[in-house]
């Protein structure tokens, strides 16, 4: 056709060819209007550092990005390193189809200006700009700027409609303002979530798309970049400047594996899905999600779904050809043919969380990245709530009488980065995390609450952080889980869900293999408090691991005492646990209200985490906890290594609210104590509706609960000889 014209495919977060509406409306247009089909995938500048494409002596004209906050680099090797497999893969499955993949780096707008210019020039016009929209500032930035270029060249753009969620959009009832803040009430209007996704788009076929132009027509890349023409080189290109995180980078722990090994590009995450069901793993998902090791206790397709590898509504239909015997493939697995099961319906259950967050940042637009965050968008949030509690490493942020003061925080930070702080599950998580990228969800949980939560500091430099090193960063993900666990997103429960890593690390670490894999210098101590918390050793003991002088013991960023009881077993769920004190009148009583600030809504959301909780079984919550020790360790009576901590903050049981609780605890019992023991303070604490009172150690002075606590019960949990209990602890 002689006014025929080049269509020209911008693919981003969308790197497949199976289900993907481009190239099956581009494979539908051969004849038509197109004669020449370009695929394009940039590398962008505003997203990753791209020195390594210049070749030795020139200079990269894009600085290399940062972030906000932290000024850490955007993308770190693990995500680079994964999206440069993907994108290589996606070249082969197109070049399977005669077609290819342009590959560049840049600025979008500005590798379609010079392409288009050139492929002029060579012959072929531009007719038409095709991309897929997608979440994010920087995204619809790119769009607008390609679509006012297509303007300009007298090309038409068009921007599809992201396909890769559970959900399509076009199917969610009403506007993005509409949305309900609370997960719960959005679950229920899409409820039975099995019969909403729409079919799967097929593949083109061979031969089906518009032809690849000859390498002859198609512009170089621009000065001073040159692209590889291999995947290795191309990987070592996208890697080399990131290679290192941390300035004494540490090397892999010896016998620690990869949770995450895997390749990334739409071809293995297909074989991924695979395996999933033929193992039969999907169908015991609900009982393995909250695992920390190993390749298989969760999907592992974070990352296929962040960068378009692979599309949620795939998953969906990949299950049913299971759950309703129509795939072969899986006749021997078990629950072939018996319909959805507890872990395909919990895993249905978490692609809709991927849609909600991604709702979330559509209705809030940028607050995602605002500290006080989506509620400090709604009037939902009372203006002393607005008041930044948050500590900074930013002098010129930070408050005149910010304790501890920026430098501090800055040395916290750092070591909270480099996992470092002395508490195990958190530190192992970060090396984790450092080594491979990837973190399981419930260390990820305990992350972001332990910097926002036990430290109080600007959540932010950890979404950044993660932002950094996470192979499956998803802008909306990341920062919507973030705000969650920081108080200031959808958790209804906001500032209340607090998660205990130590209880934690006992719930989902019950050997210690974890911790002790990525946190190599605690292997040998024997106890298991003692690998949580290297600094409760006894000196002996700590002598024998050589840990006496290190800082993980000698300034742990936190300190909480908890206590393990010696006692047999009696009953319940969590035996090894005993709370000391916080069981008298403050704990039955401390909540008078319906809305007991620690009780856990049952009814309520349950936020994207462990929602097994025992809050919803009416089980109470267990465990002495508390946050011991100013971070600093400045604390007159702060916890040695040879001894619990004296001074900590009352405790309270964890609780069950909701109508016709069921035999569950009421309220939470949580003193922000200022007594002797100079514990942990948590002077911020305000606006608990019910139920919070002010535990006082060893006699129930010296507390102050109830000037935060409004209506906490006040003293009378006390005076049962030590207090061991602390924060209220949650799990979630
Ligand atoms: C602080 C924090 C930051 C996070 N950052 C990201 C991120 O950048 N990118 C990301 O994909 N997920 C993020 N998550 C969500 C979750 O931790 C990961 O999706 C999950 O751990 C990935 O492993 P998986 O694929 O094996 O998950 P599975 O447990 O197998 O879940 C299946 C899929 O459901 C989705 N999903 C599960 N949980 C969530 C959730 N809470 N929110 C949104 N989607 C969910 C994911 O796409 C996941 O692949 C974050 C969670 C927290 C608490």
């Amino acid at each position: 056709m002689e006014s025929a014209k080049a269509l020209l495919v911008v693919l981003r977060k969308d790197l497949r060819v199976h289900d993907n509406v481009v190239f099956e409306q581009a494979a539908s247009a051969t004849g038509s209007e197109f004669n020449i089909l370009v695929p394009l995938y940039v590398f962008s500048a505003q997203q990753m550092d791209l020195s390594g494409f210049v070749p030795g002596g020139a200079e990269n004209p894009y600085p290399a990005p940062r972030s906000r906050v932290g000024r850490y680099p955007r993308c770190g090797r693990h995500r680079a390193e994964f999206i440069g497999s993907a994108v290589w893969d996606l070249k082969k499955s197109l070049e399977a189809l005669e077609s290819g993949l342009v590959i560049r780096v840049g600025i979008i707008a500005d590798v379609v200006r010079d392409l288009a210019k050139g492929l002029e020039k060579n012959g072929h016009p531009v007719g038409a700009v095709w991309m897929t929209s997608h979440e994010g500032t920087e995204e619809k930035a790119d769009e607008k700027a390609v679509a006012s270029l297509c303007e300009g060249i007298g090309a038409q753009c068009k921007i599809w409609e992201d396909e890769k969620y559970f959900i399509d959009d076009r199917d969610v009832a009403g506007e993005p303002k509409d949305l309900a803040n609370v997960f719960t009430t959005y679950r229920k209007d899409c409820e039975p979530l099995r019969e909403k996704p729409r079919p799967v788009l097929p593949p083109p076929k061979l031969g089906s798309l518009p032809k690849f132009p000859e390498s002859s027509v198609i512009p170089p890349q621009g000065a001073p970049f040159v692209i590889p023409e291999t995947e290795d080189g191309l990987r070592d290109a996208l890697v080399k400047p990131v290679a290192s995180i941390l300035e004494n980078q540490p090397k892999f722990p010896e016998g620690a594996k990869s949770a995450h090994p895997f390749k990334g590009g739409e071809t293995y995450a297909r074989s991924r899905l695979h395996d999933l069901i033929e193992s039969g793993k999907m169908k015991e998902y609900k009982d393995t999600r909250n695992g920390l090791t190993g390749t298989d206790f969760s999907t592992k397709l974070s990352a296929y779904l962040s960068h378009g590898c692979i599309t949620a509504r795939q998953i969906h239909h990949a299950l049913l050809g299971y759950e309703d015997g129509t795939n072969e493939a899986y006749e021997k697995v078990d629950g072939y043919g018996a319909g959805e099961n507890e872990g395909t319906k919990a895993i249905r259950f978490e692609l809709l969380w991927r849609d909600y967050m991604r709702l979330c940042h559509q209705k809030f637009g940028d607050t995602l990245f605002k500290l006080a965050g989506f509620k400090g968008a709604g009037a939902e949030y009372s203006a002393e709530e607005k008041k930044s509690k948050w500590k900074t490493a930013d002098e010129k942020l930070a408050s005149e009488d910010q304790q501890p003061d920026p430098k501090r925080i800055a040395e916290i930070i750092e070591r909270f980065n480099a996992g470092t702080t002395g508490m195990g599950l958190i530190d192992a998580a970060q090396r984790e995390l450092l080594h491979t990228g990837y973190v399981s969800n419930r260390a990820r949980q305990n992350v972001a609450s332990f910097l926002a939560k036990h430290l109080e500091i600007d959540w932010r430099y950890g979404a950044e952080w993660y932002e950094y090193l996470l192979v499956d960063y998803d802008v909306s993900s990341n920062w919507a889980n973030w705000q969650y666990v920081s108080g200031v997103g959808n958790d209804p429960r906001g500032e209340l869900r607090i998660f205990n890593p130590v209880k934690q690390s006992f719930d989902y670490d019950k050997k210690g293999d974890y911790v002790r894999s990525w946190v190599p210098e605690v292997g040998s101590l024997t106890k298991l408090e003692n690998v949580f918390q290297a600094w409760t050793a006894s000196e002996e003991d700590l002598k024998t691991a050589r840990l006496d002088d290190n800082i993980m013991v000698t300034d742990a960023i936190r300190r909480i005492t908890f206590v393990v009881c010696s006692r047999p077993p009696q009953s319940g769920k969590r035996p090894f646990f005993r709370r000391r004190g916080g069981r008298g009148e403050a704990a039955r009583s401390g909540a008078s209200g319906p809305e007991g600030a620690g009780g856990n809504d049952g009814a309520a959301d349950n936020g994207p985490d462990g929602r097994e909780g025992e809050q919803r079984t009416g089980v109470p919550t267990s465990s002495g906890s508390s946050a011991g020790g100013e971070e600093n360790g400045q604390s007159p009576q702060q916890p040695t290594p040879h001894g619990p901590a004296a001074g900590h903050h009352g405790g309270g049981m964890g609780g069950y609210r909701g109508g016709g609780g069921r035999g569950g605890y009421q309220g939470q019992h949580r003193g922000g104590y200022q007594g002797r023991g100079g514990g942990y303070h948590r002077g911020n604490w305000r606006g608990y509706p019910h139920g919070m009172g002010g535990g006082a150690p060893r006699g129930g002075n010296g507390f102050r609960g109830a000037r935060y606590g409004g209506g906490g019960f006040q003293g009378q949990g006390a005076g049962r000889g030590r207090w061991d209990a602390g924060i209220r602890q949650h799990d979630g």
